[in-house]
């Protein structure tokens, strides 16, 4: 029996997440493992061609666009996609490991009353069981879960995901039979973007990230130049947002945003394990801290033991330099 992953593609002002495109290509690569096939969701307004080429894999992409989904609001957004995931015998719903997707896999669950299966590391089918390895306590024990029977919706923690073919898919412009909407939440009226003129944090490459160490919010500006240099995002410690240094939107843990950047910098950052547990899919983590004891070092791929404002000048001019070619 042919297996159908639905995912959920999420977008923020008609801009398709890149943590919902990695989504769907892990979807895309599962079809390897048996008779599986991936249909994609898009609710909201995210409309332009443009956007939907940055997609490709095989499956059906339906994108439903209709009043009361431009803010994003869960219930509106749960009453679609669970309509989408009847309408198309879905037994596995996944969704990016984001704020936005932890807030409507429960409502999903709920409604489809089906397990729901959080921080989803790496999935794989065996057999006809889906087996998940999530992270549990910040990240330091890991579990490997398996829905006996029925639906699942699964959360998928950060990994940047490329696509593997060149097809793309098939976009669906979709009307789906459900229920007059029930919920719409009347709280949400309009959405305020916190940073709008950075990458989220998320969403970025290379991530440039400060702690403690950094002394202030003015210590800042080096990270942001150093961003600005090598078009990453600056992202930030608890301890630097609970300080007011840095807002909410940057920060990086357990608490905070779960990130899959191919570069991490932590510049004056000590390493908690509630970091560390927003970091564990970066690609490259590079450690910048006075202390050689300092837990970071353990899970960095490079580190430089130095004061923060005397390395990370350096570092901004050499790569300076190499960028303009001398
Ligand atoms: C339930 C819970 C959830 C949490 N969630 C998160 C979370 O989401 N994200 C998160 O980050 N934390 C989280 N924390 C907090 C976490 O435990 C740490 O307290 C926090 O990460 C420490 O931040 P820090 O590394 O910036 O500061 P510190 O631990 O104070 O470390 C500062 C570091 O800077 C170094 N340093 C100092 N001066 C310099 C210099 N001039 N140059 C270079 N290095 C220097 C020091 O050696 C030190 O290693 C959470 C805690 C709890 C209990």
């Amino acid at each position: 029996m042919t297996r159908i992953i639905l995912v959920v593609f999420e977008q923020r002002d008609g801009v398709i997440r890149q943590s919902s495109i990695d989504v769907w290509n892990r979807a895309q690569a599962l079809k390897q493992q048996g008779d599986i096939s991936v249909v994609g969701i898009v609710p909201g307004p995210a409309g332009s061609a443009d956007e939907f080429r940055k997609i490709t894999g095989d499956g059906d992409i339906l994108h439903v666009d209709e009043q009361g989904l431009e803010l994003c609001q869960p219930q509106a957004y749960a009453d679609v996609i669970a309509a989408a995931a009847r309408e198309h015998s879905a037994t596995v719903l996944m969704l990016a490991d984001t704020a936005f997707g932890a807030d409507l896999a429960p409502r999903l669950s709920a409604r489809l009353r089906a397990s729901l299966i959080s921080h989803c590391r790496s999935l794989s089918f065996e057999g006809d069981h889906l087996l998940c390895e999530t992270a549990w306590y910040a990240g330091t024990v890991s579990a490997l879960l398996t829905c006996e029977h029925g639906t699942a919706v699964l959360t998928l923690a950060g990994g940047r995901c490329s696509a593997s073919g060149h097809d793309r898919p098939r976009l669906v412009p979709t009307t789906l039979e459900r229920p007059e909407p029930s919920g719409w939440n009347p709280v949400v009226e309009k959405l305020v973007s916190a940073s709008s003129s950075t990458q989220d944090v998320a969403e970025a490459d290379i991530v440039i990230a400060g702690g403690r160490g950094l002394g202030g919010p003015e210590g800042f500006g080096m990270l942001e130049s150093l961003a600005g240099l090598v078009g990453g995002s600056v992202g930030a410690s608890r301890s630097v947002v609970d300080e007011g240094w840095r807002p909410h939107a940057e920060q990086v843990g357990q608490t905070g945003k779960t990130i899959a950047p191919s570069l991490y910098v932590a510049c004056g950052i000590s390493g908690a394990v509630q970091h560390l547990a927003g970091i564990a899919a970066a690609q490259t983590v590079v450690a910048i801290n006075s202390d050689p004891e300092a837990p970071i070092f353990r899970a960095a791929d490079a580190g430089i033991v130095g004061d923060v404002f005397d390395v990370l000048p350096k570092l901004e001019g050499l790569l300076r330099e190499k960028l303009a070619g001398k």
